[in-house]
Formats: C-alpha cells, sequence, structure tokens
C-alpha cells in the first residue's frame, strides 16, 4: 500500500517505521503547507499526525483529491461536523480517533462498563487525569475527552467535562492535564469517595502501540469499497471478527 504522511514529527516517524515493518510504501512525508498534491494523489491513504491549525486542510485535500484519509490529530474537533460533511459530499472515506492504540481502545470500553455500574452511586466523584510530554500542542488530550464522554454518556450526574479540573462545578466532570517530559500517554479515571476509591488507568509505554493501530486502520480502510466515516470500532469489530 502507498501511504502518505501528512505530519512528519514524533509520530509521523513513528508510523513509517511500522508500516515499513508491514511492507508497505511512503510516498510523501509532508510537515508544512501547501501539501504536494501530486504526491498525495500517487497514495493509497493518506495518514495525517499533524498539528491541530493544519489537520481540517489536510484532511479535506485528501477528500477531494479522493484519497482514503485517517486522522489522529488532536484539538481540531470543533470542525469534526464540518470534514464529515465535506467528506460525504466528496464521496470520502474517513477515519478519525483521538487515540489509536488497541490497549486505549479495551481501556474505553472499560471506562464506559464501569461508568454504568457506578452511575446510581453519588457519592463517588470523579476525576480524570492525563499526563503527556511537554511537548504536546492541546490540553485536555484527545483521549481525555474521549473518556470524559463514555462516562458522561452513561452518568446523568454529569452534563459536560471541564478543563481546567479546578473550574468545575458539580455537574461537570473534572479534567486534570499534567505535562511531564517523555511520558507517553497516561490516562487515570478515579472514583472516589470518603470511604475508599476505585481507579482504572492507561499507561502507554511507547508510542508503536497508536502507530500500528493507525497502519491497521488504513489497511482495513483501503480495502474497503463503501465510502463513509467509520471508527475504531468498526476497525476493531473486523479484526476480532477474523
Ligand atoms: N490518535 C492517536 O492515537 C494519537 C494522536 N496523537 C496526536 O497526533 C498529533 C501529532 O503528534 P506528534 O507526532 O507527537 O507531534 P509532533 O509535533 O512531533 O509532529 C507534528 C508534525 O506536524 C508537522 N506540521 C506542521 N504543520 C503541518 C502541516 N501544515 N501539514 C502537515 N504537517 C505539519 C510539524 O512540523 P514542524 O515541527 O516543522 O512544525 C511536525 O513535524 C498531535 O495532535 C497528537 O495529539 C499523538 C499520538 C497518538
Ligand atoms: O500528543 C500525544 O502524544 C498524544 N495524543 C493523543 C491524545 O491527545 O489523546 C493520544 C495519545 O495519548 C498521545
Amino acid at each position: 500500500m502507498k501511504i502518505a504522511l501528512l505530519g512528519y514529527g514524533k509520530m509521523g516517524k513513528t508510523i513509517e517505521k511500522i508500516a515499513l515493518e508491514r511492507q508497505h510504501e511512503i510516498v510523501l512525508k509532508q510537515s508544512s503547507t501547501p501539501i504536494d498534491k501530486d504526491a498525495l494523489q500517487e497514495a493509497d491513504v493518506a495518514i495525517d499526525f499533524s498539528i491541530p491549525e493544519a489537520a481540517f486542510t489536510n484532511i479535506t485535500t485528501c477528500f477531494q483529491l479522493g484519497v482514503p484519509v485517517i486522522s489522529g490529530t488532536t484539538g481540531w474537533l470543533d470542525q469534526y461536523e464540518k470534514a464529515c460533511e465535506i467528506a460525504q459530499k466528496e464521496n470520502g472515506k474517513f477515519i478519525y480517533a483521538s487515540n489509536f492504540s488497541l490497549g486505549v481502545n479495551l481501556f474505553f470500553q472499560l471506562n464506559a462498563h464501569l461508568a454504568e455500574l457506578m452511575a446510581n452511586f453519588s457519592d463517588y466523584k470523579i476525576n480524570l487525569e492525563e499526563i503527556h510530554h511537554t511537548e504536546k500542542k492541546d490540553a485536555p488530550s484527545g483521549t481525555a475527552i474521549t473518556l470524559a464522554e463514555g462516562i458522561i454518556d452513561k452518568n446523568e450526574n454529569y452534563s459536560a467535562w471541564k478543563y481546567p479540573a479546578n473550574k468545575a462545578n458539580n455537574s461537570e466532570l473534572p479534567i486534570e492535564a499534567k505535562r511531564i517530559e517523555d511520558v507517553k500517554g497516561t490516562h487515570k479515571i478515579a472514583y472516589s469517595s470518603t470511604i475508599d476509591d476505585i481507579e482504572i488507568k492507561h499507561t502507554a509505554h511507547t508510542r508503536d502501540g497508536f502507530a500500528l493501530g493507525a497502519v491497521i486502520a488504513a489497511e482495513w480502510l483501503q480495502k474497503k469499497t463503501k465510502t463513509g466515516i467509520y471508527s475504531m470500532k468498526d476497525v476493531l469489530h473486523a479484526f476480532t471478527a477474523q
């Protein structure tokens, strides 16, 4: 498969390594504007791990050129619905995920299950914490937002998430973001009462898990004959059903 990398930073380079190990070819390594449309058009699929300001243009350019696109860039989701409208209009193929790692996608399911179990126990207050490296541009992380949405969906005591955590009122789920050198990505959800605490935590040790998930999603999307907007749930469903 010919892959265009939109964003060639820490993730772009890790994806290149995993993609080459899986016998794919990299036809574009783009780290700035304007996009090299000739090279992009050569690709079977584009993988965007860039910056919040560039993601929307990168993704919609792929739709216009008929190139299926995977995006893991976080911090641009206020434009997600608009991107999906353009995808539909242009018959694009698109997957966005705040986190492509298999472990985190299992953790999303664990989070939803725990949220359902805890929904009627309002003595427990929830705190969601994410820790990332100091170069990260956005806060809170996209993964923390997905986790918060997963809890709010199951627990009617919370109507929204709030960052920073100290500004949250009683009906807002507080998210704390810490920045510590070289941390790849840690997410922890704690349910605390005066009597006890219940905690679940995911710790990424390397970026390989994010990159492998993105390449697997790209392989899946490229083979998909029907255009449309898909999610990591669709990819994992097909993967685990094999
Ligand atoms: N969904 C997931 O599983 C994961 C998502 N992420 C997200 O992916 C994104 C990238 O992360 P990471 O690789 O660590 O960040 P980096 O800062 O290491 O890389 C981002 C790259 O994008 C480049 N860039 C700048 N402008 C453009 C543009 N117009 N088009 C294409 N590329 C551009 C930057 O170039 P320059 O340095 O020259 O500005 C840089 O090389 C972040 O949003 C992060 O949150 C990260 C890990 C996992
Ligand atoms: O910027 C990162 O590094 C990461 N970003 C993603 C996010 O914002 O959730 C995913 C992962 O945690 C690493």
